[in-house]
């Protein structure tokens, strides 16, 4: 199948030969611009004059050390030359971050931060301006202006009128702009004894003190048992992350039962009784008594107060609200009013544990993830079973689990399932999950007697909330929006290599976004050689490291975290003060997720955009990986309902499938699981498993054990042998003696608990039973084969869109919607606004080329240097647009010369032009 790619013919080829760095395109326009070096960056974050306190380590920083924060002076200190680029192709770039005296006086004297909208930003002006006005304003930021007598006396004035007027000060680190924290309400005891043990360092939690970890803080003086195994196993230094790449370990206190609940709870006497005025009467009085008690908060939020009497009211709702709107607030009080369990579907680990963290003290929660070992599950099960977890988190694909599903009964009843993240239930989000479509309301109803539902986004357009609300079965009239994005960011945008942005604040803690592992790792590099604390974080480290790095952000170690699209979701660090998308984000929907990730405290914070011709092209490129020719479809679908193995349980070896059909593992699955909940049901999927085994008989001779265990006959019969060991798939003997996978499993568990066998598991499976074998498989492939396709040209589209807003920022708002400079806040909002509110089916002008006169010729010679291999118009596309997929890999085919050649070209046309000259090359008859 694969050439040998080193003679493919690029001597002859119809264009020139590719620079080895950047691929040359023969239509290349000047106008092209390529992505930023990372000195964009640290001209944008100016280094801190201030020594982590941290150590890091030098593998990923090489950092010289640093010294303390300097106080902010009245003076600005002059401005250091700008650090050598290792890119030499744009110098420097926009803007810088200064401490807040640096902006003070850096500041052009009008100001960068122009009146922007209505209502905020509108009344944003010069600290002058604030100060003669004697703050009018309610609601205004006071920016920092030129009217400064000193540094101190300055800040001094500044938290003073934010105390007296309740107003907020702009995200400034460095000077003592930060605002008094919110007192909290302490709880003298917890009754919350039911807690997940993150982050323990030697018996004192990391955040300790913290009011929203208080259990945390609180830790110490409650008994813990810790997973024995796994902290034996270390020594007492190591003990100081329990997140394990493998296993994450949940450590629930000792106190058993009900009993200590109740306890738990009545020495909170004033929470109970308020807790039961509530049930008596939920009326808006005593939710915000409530309200007050568990939190601390004055009032609810926008939307909150709704949600959570609907929810109380039993009535399924669709929540909207924006990144860091608090979400969470609307199922958290619920649950502590609501009978049964809150079940909270969650699309990550991390963001699970970030949710669990997040619970108030009164609340006891649990997880259940892959990563828990069978023991950490069972115990999880069993506190829930004994109503002692009252919020339990679970990813989607847990609802495959039996033993789950099964734990849920009369007794045990789920008062309200909600589905976090919802707009991955809709293939028209920007993150679908196919494991989200088991969350179908009627399922849910069937299977669980779940009756309430609150799904809640950040991020949906109107297509993809009909969709959930759809798939949810959520009334129309339950719908509650209040805006998709938080009036404190100040979004800006420049093209790489662009200078005209302006200045931007010191700000302490930064995100910067990459669309690439390996651009974290140069971009945090460079950071570092720059003096700027930075860390990179993308998801090719193991758990644990990601965790520490989050951490360190956290707690402020580290200034920079420099990350893949992997950072981010379920993190509320407050005072991150901007984010920075170093390349264009997918989608529109990503933008405004990764943007909130910056001023969750309420405070003016910046988010800035780079984007560039070749991200955007290599992008949209990246869109096409998952498609698929209706042929392999077809050819799948064979293999999936004619598999040998097809009467009772059926595997399909994820990795030799996927090179079969040239099909990522993760579109094998979308399919599965579309043939499993789609309009009809073809089949019914199961966990995945470990298919093939390898076992070793030690204590009985097999023939005789086989005689008193019919697992053991089987295997005896059914497995090939090789050098003494006995070779089977689990599939073939769990439906030749009439069990199921899991019961094979356990018995042969038994087998080696006993001592009788040692064995191995590899080659991980897709596993199903057929319910009903297709009518007609051709036009069940054309039906999915238009479904996936319309999900890809979705996709595209929103890639598109996000483009376009970018290039419209730039190009063409400064005179419609008189944004300023870089500044682009009012126009971009307007184009996310109208973005969420339209229909996403509509034509997005792109920048893609239509064609080039080399390319037919390209393609010819392409075939002629590679005539053995044997490809469909789809992979001469692919390795034309430099996108690697399983039986085409990168390993092999990024040697050849037209690799990536073609991204400017639109994939189609490169796919109808690899046709035409596919069928001049072997003939019609054979395509
Ligand atoms: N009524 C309130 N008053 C003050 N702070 C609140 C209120 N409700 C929630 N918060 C705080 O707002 C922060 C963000 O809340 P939360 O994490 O629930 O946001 P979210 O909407 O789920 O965000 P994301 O979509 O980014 O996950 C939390 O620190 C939370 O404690």
């Amino acid at each position: 199948m694969e050439s040998d790619s080193d003679s493919d013919g690029s001597h002859i080829s119809a264009t020139p030969p590719r620079d080895s760095k950047r691929s040359p395109s023969p239509f290349r326009q000047p106008s092209f611009q390529p992505p930023p070096p990372p000195s964009a960056l640290s001209n944008l974050i100016s280094s801190h004059k201030s020594k982590p306190k941290h150590k890091l380590k030098p593998s990923s920083c090489h950092s010289k050390p640093q010294k303390p924060i300097a106080k902010p002076t009245a003076k600005p200190p002059s401005p250091k030359p700008s650090p050598p680029s290792p890119c030499a192709l744009i110098p420097n770039l926009p803007f810088h971050i200064c401490r807040p005296s640096d902006q003070i006086a850096s500041l052009p004297t009008d100001g960068f931060v122009q009146p922007l909208r209505a209502g905020y930003f509108s009344r944003l002006a010069s600290f002058s301006k604030i100060r003669k006005s004697s703050l009018d304003f309610e609601d205004d930021y006071p920016l920092p202006g030129v009217e400064v007598k000193s540094e101190s006396a300055d800040a001094e004035v500044t938290v003073k009128d934010v105390k007296k007027k309740k107003i907020q000060p702009p995200n400034l680190i460095g000077g003592q702009m930060t605002l008094p924290p919110v007192k909290l309400r302490k709880y003298g005891n917890d009754s919350n004894f039911v807690r997940l043990n993150l982050n323990f360092k030697k018996g004192k939690f990391a955040n300790k003190g913290k009011r929203k970890n208080s259990y945390a803080a609180n830790s110490s003086r409650r008994s813990y048992r810790y997973n024995k195994r796994k902290l034996n196993a270390k020594s007492e230094g190591e003990t100081e992350s329990i997140f394990e790449e493998d296993g994450l370990v949940t450590e629930f206190t000792q106190r058993n039962g009900k009993e200590e609940l109740g306890r738990g709870k009545l020495e909170d006497q004033s929470t109970m009784e308020m807790v039961l005025a509530v049930k008596e009467d939920p009326c808006d009085e005593n939710l915000g008594k409530l309200l007050k008690e568990m939190y601390g908060y004055n009032s609810f939020r926008e939307g909150q107060l709704e949600a959570i009497k609907m929810v109380l009211d039993k009535k399924s709702v669709m929540l909207v609200l924006p990144t860091g709107a608090g979400k969470s607030l609307c199922y958290q009080m619920p649950a502590v009013l609501l009978p049964g369990i809150t079940l909270v579907v969650s699309p990550l680990l991390a963001l699970m544990i970030d949710q669990l963290k997040q619970l108030p003290p009164m609340i006891s929660g649990g997880l259940l993830s892959s990563s828990q070992t069978s023991e950490e599950v069972a115990e999880t099960l069993r506190l829930t079973r004994e109503g002692i977890i009252k919020v339990l988190f679970v990813s989607p694909e847990r609802f495959l689990n039996e033993e789950f599903l099964s734990i849920f009964s009369d007794s045990l009843s789920i008062s309200l399932l909600v589905v976090d993240e919802a707009h991955c239930v809709s293939e028209w989000s920007h993150n679908f999950r196919p494991s989200y479509m088991r969350l179908r309301a009627s399922l849910l109803r069937a299977r669980l007697n779940v009756q309430c539902i609150l799904a809640m986004t950040a991020t949906a357009t109107t297509t993809t909330l009909d969709a959930i609300m759809y798939s949810l079965e959520i009334p129309s009239e339950n719908f509650i929006q209040k805006g998709q994005l938080r009036e404190n960011l100040q979004l800006s945008v420049s093209m790489s290599g662009n200078r005209q942005s302006p200045p931007f604040t010191d700000v302490q803690s930064i995100i910067v976004y990459c669309k690439f592992q390996f651009e974290t790792d140069q971009v945090s590099k460079y950071l570092c050689d720059n003096n700027i604390s930075a860390k990179s974080y993308h998801s090719g480290y193991a758990a644990k490291d990601r965790r520490r790095i989050q951490e360190l952000f956290c707690s402020n170690k580290i200034r920079v975290v420099v990350a893949t699209v992997a950072f981010g979701m379920g993190l509320d660090k407050r005072d991150v003060g901007a984010v920075i998308h170093y390349s264009l984000p997918e989608s529109l929907e990503e933008y405004v997720q990764e943007i909130g990730r910056a001023g969750r405290d309420g405070r003016l914070s910046y988010c800035h955009l780079f984007f560039d011709d070749i991200t955007y092209f290599k992008l949209r490129s990246l869109m096409y990986s998952d498609g698929i020719d209706e042929y392999a479809i077809n050819k799948f679908l064979c293999q999936v309902f004619t598999s040998e193995n097809c009467h009772g349980i059926c595997s399909l070896i994820k990795e030799s499938a996927s090179r079969k059909f040239d099909m990522k593992e993760e579109v094998m699955l979308t399919v599965l699981t579309q043939l499993e909940l789609g309009e009809m049901q073809y089949l019914h999927l199961h966990p995945p498993l470990n298919v093939t085994c390898t076992l070793n008989f030690h204590k009985t001779p097999p023939v005789l054990l086989a005689d008193r265990d019919i697992v053991v006959a089987a295997i005896l019969k059914k497995s090939e042998t090789k050098h003494g060991q006995y070779v089977f798939d689990i599939p073939t003997i769990a439906n030749y003696i009439g069990v199921t996978s899991m019961d094979l499993s356990n018995q042969l568990q038994n087998l080696k608990l006993q001592g009788e066998v040692t064995y191995e598991m590899k080659d991980p499976a897709y596993s199903y039973t057929i319910v009903e074998d297709p009518k007609d498989i051709c036009s069940l492939s054309s039906h999915l084969t238009k479904w996936l396709s319309e999900i890809e040209s979705c996709k595209v589209r929103k890639l598109d869109a996000m483009f376009d807003a970018a290039v419209f920022a730039v190009n063409a708002c400064e005179k419609v919607h008189g944004c300023h400079g870089a500044q682009h806040t009012p126009c971009l909002e307007k184009k996310i606004l109208n973005y969420f509110m339209e229909n996403d089916d509509g034509e997005v002008p792109n920048k893609m080329c239509q064609s080039s006169r080399f390319l037919r010729a390209d393609i010819k010679v392409f075939l002629q240097s590679n005539s053995q291999a044997k490809f469909t118009p789809r992979a001469i596309a692919r390795i034309l647009h430099g996108i690697a997929s399983p039986a085409y890999p990168s390993t092999t085919w990024s040697k050849t010369h037209f690799w990536g050649r073609y991204t400017e070209i639109d994939f189609q046309v490169v796919m109808e032009a690899a046709k035409a000259e596919l069928m001049n090359f072997v003939g019609k008859d054979a395509l």
